[in-house]
């Protein structure tokens, strides 16, 4: 008899994707039952063990949504937005929890993720880390003990492969701070500076990102004044991080309420 919730992984082959897959086949509490990637990928039809170049595990890659989640009571998804989104309704039609880490989502894609979450349960979360939720409180915090003297710039580094910025995570933490000063971050938002900029607007929320080589994930929250600098800071050595909060958000979600929740509700911070 398997353990616990059965889980669909969807992007598979993904850096996420994989360590996902070895995380749920080692778990002695819940198990996976699918194992998806898009239509044409070459990994559809192969057991994915053995497409990680590791021993079969007998759960075979399919491109089939649909098939995958009626069976499922959980999806974790670290996909892309167009993904994501097709993959709200049908877990919501399955009726399964869907834990969604894909970033770089526009404003469209949260909406019909919200219209998603009246049928079932939605985690969705940026950063899945425990370190990284932790920090985004202390963003809130620190920005309401500061004025606009201080001024807020978001710096944040990926590895090369990373296809959005600002990452998802610089902007909960750009969130974060908008909410601790009582401003709306779309008014106050300034990203993507090149050439003659002018000078920094005061209250301004900066973001600046960085790409390199395997970088797995930092951020820096600045807040900068004439005499003095305070910086928040989280490094993300290990996607296991990510990993083990996705696998936390699953089994917290079996049995709740339909409904848009994200890594505060399922830490309990
Ligand atoms: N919230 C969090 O804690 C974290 C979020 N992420 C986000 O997760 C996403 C994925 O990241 P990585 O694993 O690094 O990317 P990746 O590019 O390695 O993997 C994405 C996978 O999704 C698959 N995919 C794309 N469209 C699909 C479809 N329609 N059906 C099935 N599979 C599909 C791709 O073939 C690929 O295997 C990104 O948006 C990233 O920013 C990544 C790490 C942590
Ligand atoms: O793409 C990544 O790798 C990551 N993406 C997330 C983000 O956009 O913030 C989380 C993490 O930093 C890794």
């Amino acid at each position: 008899m398997a353990a616990g919730p059965g889980i669909v992984v969807t992007g598979a082959s993904g850096r996420m994707g994989q360590m996902l897959v070895r995380a749920i086949h080692a778990s002695e509490v819940c198990h996976l039952v699918a194992a998806l990637e898009r239509e044409g990928h070459p990994w559809v039809g192969q057991d994915v063990g053995t497409a990680m170049g590791g021993a079969a595990i007998g759960v075979t890659v399919t491109d089939d949504p649909v098939a995958a989640f009626a069976r499922a009571q959980a999806v974790v998804d670290f996909t892309a937005p167009a993904a994501t989104v097709g993959f709200a309704a049908l877990a919501a039609q399955a009726r399964a929890v869907h834990v969604i880490g894909t970033t770089g989502l526009s404003e469209v894609d949260l909406a019909a993720i919200s219209r998603a979450a009246h049928h079932a349960v939605i985690v969705r979360a940026g950063n899945m880390s425990l370190g990284l939720n932790l920090l985004m409180q202390m963003t809130q915090r620190v920005a309401a003990a500061l004025d606009a003297d201080y001024d807020i710039e978001i710096v944040e580094a990926h590895h090369r492969h990373k296809v959005d910025a600002p990452s998802g995570t610089a902007l909960m933490l750009g969130e974060a701070a908008a909410a601790g000063r009582g401003v709306v971050l779309n008014e106050v938002r300034d990203a993507g500076r090149d050439g003659m900029t002018g000078a920094r607007r005061r209250g301004d929320i900066g973001f600046a990102a960085i790409r390199g080589g395997d970088i797995v994930g930092e951020h820096d929250v600045i807040f900068a004044a004439d005499g003095e600098r305070i910086t928040l800071r989280h490094v993300a050595t290990d996607r296991s991080v990510f990993v083990r909060g996705a696998l936390r958000a699953a089994l917290w979600g079996q049995d709740r309420d339909p409904g848009e929740y994200d890594m505060l509700d399922v830490l309990g911070i």
